[in-house]
């Protein structure tokens, strides 16, 4: 089968890249999609239209909401959201579905969320935690912002990118699995006290385990 995995940041899949080039395992490609919800869609958009994976695997590290989890804790993302699109009203933010501008259930929602509607996930994904994940433009930073994502969402953690990739696999039809590491808590920002290297390493040993198992 053929494997798309694609990472905002070439550093986020560096071991995998190293990995696939000594073992030259055939049938992956690796696209480096860049920062960002506008980076990920127009990078998946133009790969699609050229190219028809058998699975796509968007792997990243993220930011947990959940404390009482270990930075470098590996996930599957199963459902998505975009965290910062709509409008600001009086200090409130209302997204496009509260503003009437989108349909609750229009295609490819499910009520607000982009779902993975994959059921049976590869074994080696099964003993992994399901989390729902918030795609921002800005890491949230601020306790209103993120009081506010929790009461909307009830998100597990928060990227970039992830409700762009999901938005992306379910127009096209491609089916897709999103992994993310954690690698910091969202909280006021102090990024000495973000573990990136610990996230990188556990993303990319599942990442590899994963690829033996589709390849
Ligand atoms: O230095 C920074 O302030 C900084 C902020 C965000 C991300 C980075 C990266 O180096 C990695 C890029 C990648 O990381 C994801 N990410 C990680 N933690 C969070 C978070 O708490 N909230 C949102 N995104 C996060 C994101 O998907 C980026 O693409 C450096």
């Amino acid at each position: 089968m053929k494997v798309l995995v694609a990472a905002a940041t070439q550093a986020e899949v560096k071991p995998l890249l190293d990995w696939l080039e000594e073992t030259k395992t055939p049938d992956v490609e690796v696209l480096v999609t860049g920062i960002g919800m506008a980076a990920t869609a127009y990078s998946l958009g133009r790969y699609f239209a050229l190219n028809r994976p058998g699975i796509a695997i968007q792997a990243g590290i993220a930011g947990s909401f959940r404390h009482e989890r270990p930075l470098g804790e590996v996930a599957l993302i199963t459902r998505e959201v975009f965290g910062d699109l709509g409008a600001e009203d009086h200090g409130q933010f209302s997204d496009l579905f509260k503003i009437g501008l989108w349909r609750h259930d229009m295609h490819p929602f499910t009520h607000h969320y982009l779902i993975n509607p994959l059921t049976l996930f590869p074994e080696s994904l099964q003993p992994l935690p399901q989390m729902t994940g918030v795609t921002v433009n800005t890491v949230s930073g601020e306790t209103a912002t993120i009081e506010n994502l929790k009461q909307l969402y009830n998100p597990d953690v928060e990227s970039m990118e992830g409700a762009a990739f999901h938005y992306a696999c379910l127009m096209e039809g491609i089916p897709f699995l999103q992994l993310r590491a954690v690698s910091n808590y969202v909280e006021i920002r102090d990024k000495s006290k973000w573990n990136i290297p610990l996230a990188v390493k556990e993303l990319n040993t599942k990442l590899k385990e994963l690829i033996l198992q589709l390849t």
